[in-house]
C-alpha cells in the first residue's frame, strides 16, 4: 500500500461541522476528541451510561451529556471512544437499535471491527480516526497550536463519502496539523497492539524496571537506578522525537555513543527479536484478542493482580518520591 499523507489542506472541516457527533465515552480519547470538535465549531454531544464517573468532567466543560442510546438517537456520527472490551456490549444494546440509514459509525482504534466482535449494518459508513498518541497530549497539543499524527480507515464506505467525512473529522481534533495517514483496520489494529506491548508501553516498561532492578540488586542507590534509566529515559527519547536515533547519539556523548552501539544490540538480541515476532504472530492470529476479551469477562483477574505488582515496585516507591521534590511539580 502506497503511503497518503493528508494535511490540513487536503481536509474540509466544512463536512464533520455539518453533522450532529455524539463522542460515546469520555475518558483519554473522548475528553480529547470532544472539546476539540467542539472548539473547530462542531455540533457534539456525549454519551455515558447515568452512573458514569465521567459525567461530571463532561458537564463541567459545559459539554450536554445524554445516556449513550439518547446521545446515538440524537447524532449521525457516532464515535465509539469506550474501552475496547465494553464496545461490543455498548454497541448491541445502546448503539445498534439507534443506528439510522446513512449514519457514520466510528472508532478510535480497529479492535472490535478487526476481531469481528461489532458487525454494523451495511447501509452505514464504518470509520476509523485513531490518534497516534495519549488522549491527554492530543487535546494539550490541539490547545497549544499543534497536533498529533492520526491514521484514517474505511471499512464500509455506505456514503461514498466516508474518506473525506474521516479527514474532515481528523483535522477537526489537530490531526492534519501534523499529517493524517491512511490505513485499513486491520493494519492499524496490529500495529498498535504491537507497538504497545513490544516497544512503547510493555518492552519500555519491562526494559526500564529490569535496569533499575540490575542496579539495585548490584548495591547502587534507588535513587541514582532511578534518574539513570527512568528520568533520564525521557530526555532521551525527546531527542530522537526531534531528531531520529541519530540525532539523540549526536547529543550524547561518544562514550555514550560507542556504549549504545556495542552493547544495545547485546540487550535487544536475536531472542528478543524472536519474541516479538511471536508477539506480533498472537496479534495476527486472534490469539492476544481472545485472551484479552476472556479475562475481561472472568472480571480481570490477572490484570489487575499484575497491575498491583507493578504498582507496588520499588521504582515506584522512589519515583514518586523524587517527583514530588522537584522544584516545578505541583505538590
Ligand atoms: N488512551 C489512548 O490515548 C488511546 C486510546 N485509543 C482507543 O480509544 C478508545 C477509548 O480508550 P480510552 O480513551 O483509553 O478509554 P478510557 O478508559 O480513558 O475512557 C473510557 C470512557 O468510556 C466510558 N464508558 C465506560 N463504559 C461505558 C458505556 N457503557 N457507555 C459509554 N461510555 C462508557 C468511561 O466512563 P467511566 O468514567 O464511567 O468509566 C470513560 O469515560 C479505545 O478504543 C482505545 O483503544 C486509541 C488511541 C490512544
Ligand atoms: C501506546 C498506547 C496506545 O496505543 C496509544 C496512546 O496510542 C493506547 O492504546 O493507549
Amino acid at each position: 500500500m502506497a503511503v497518503e499523507i493528508f494535511y490540513d489542506a487536503d481536509a474540509d472541516l466544512g463536512i464533520v461541522q455539518g453533522r450532529k457527533v455524539a463522542i460515546i465515552g469520555y475518558g483519554s480519547q473522548g475528553h480529547a476528541h470532544a472539546l476539540s470538535l467542539r472548539d473547530s465549531g462542531v455540533d457534539v454531544r456525549i454519551g455515558l451510561p447515568e452512573n458514569s464517573r465521567s459525567r461530571a468532567k463532561a458537564e463541567e466543560e459545559g459539554l450536554r451529556v445524554l445516556t449513550t442510546a439518547e446521545a446515538a438517537a440524537e447524532a449521525d456520527l457516532i464515535m465509539i471512544l469506550a474501552p475496547d472490551t465494553k464496545q461490543r456490549q455498548i454497541y448491541a444494546e445502546d448503539i445498534a437499535p439507534n443506528l439510522k440509514s446513512g449514519d457514520a459509525l466510528f472508532f478510535g482504534h480497529g479492535f472490535n471491527i478487526r476481531y469481528g466482535l461489532i458487525q454494523p449494518p451495511a447501509d452505514v459508513d464504518v470509520a476509523m480516526v485513531a490518534p497516534k498518541g495519549p488522549g491527554h497530549l492530543v487535546r494539550r497539543q490541539f490547545v497549544d497550536g499543534k497536533g498529533v499524527p492520526c491514521l484514517i480507515a474505511v471499512e464500509q464506505d455506505a456514503s461514498g463519502n466516508a474518506q473525506a467525512l474521516a479527514l474532515s473529522y481528523a483535522a477537526a481534533i489537530g490531526g492534519a496539523r501534523a499529517g493524517v495517514i491512511k490505513t485499513t483496520f486491520k493494519e492499524e489494529t496490529e500495529t498498535d497492539l504491537f507497538g504497545e506491548q513490544a516497544v512503547l508501553c510493555g518492552g519500555a516498561s519491562a526494559l526500564v524496571q529490569t535496569g533499575f532492578e540490575v542496579l539495585v540488586e548490584a548495591g547502587y542507590q534507588p535513587e541514582i537506578a532511578y534518574f539513570e534509566v527512568l528520568h533520564e529515559l525521557k530526555l532521551i527519547v525527546d531527542l530522537m522525537w526531534e531528531g531520529g536515533i541519530a540525532g539523540q547519539r549526536y547529543s550524547c556523548s561518544d562514550t555514550a555513543e560507542y556504549g549504545d552501539l556495542t552493547r544495545g544490540p547485546r540487550v535487544i538480541d536475536a531472542h528478543v527479536k524472536e519474541s516479538m515476532r511471536k508477539i506480533l504472530g498472537e496479534i495476527q492470529d486472534g490469539t492476544f484478542a481472545k485472551e484479552w476479551v476472556a479475562e475481561d469477562e472472568a472480571g480481570r483477574p490477572n490484570f489487575t493482580k499484575l497491575q498491583e505488582e507493578g504498582n507496588a515496585h520499588q521504582i515506584e516507591v522512589v519515583g514518586k518520591k523524587l517527583r514530588s521534590l522537584m522544584s516545578w511539580t505541583n505538590k
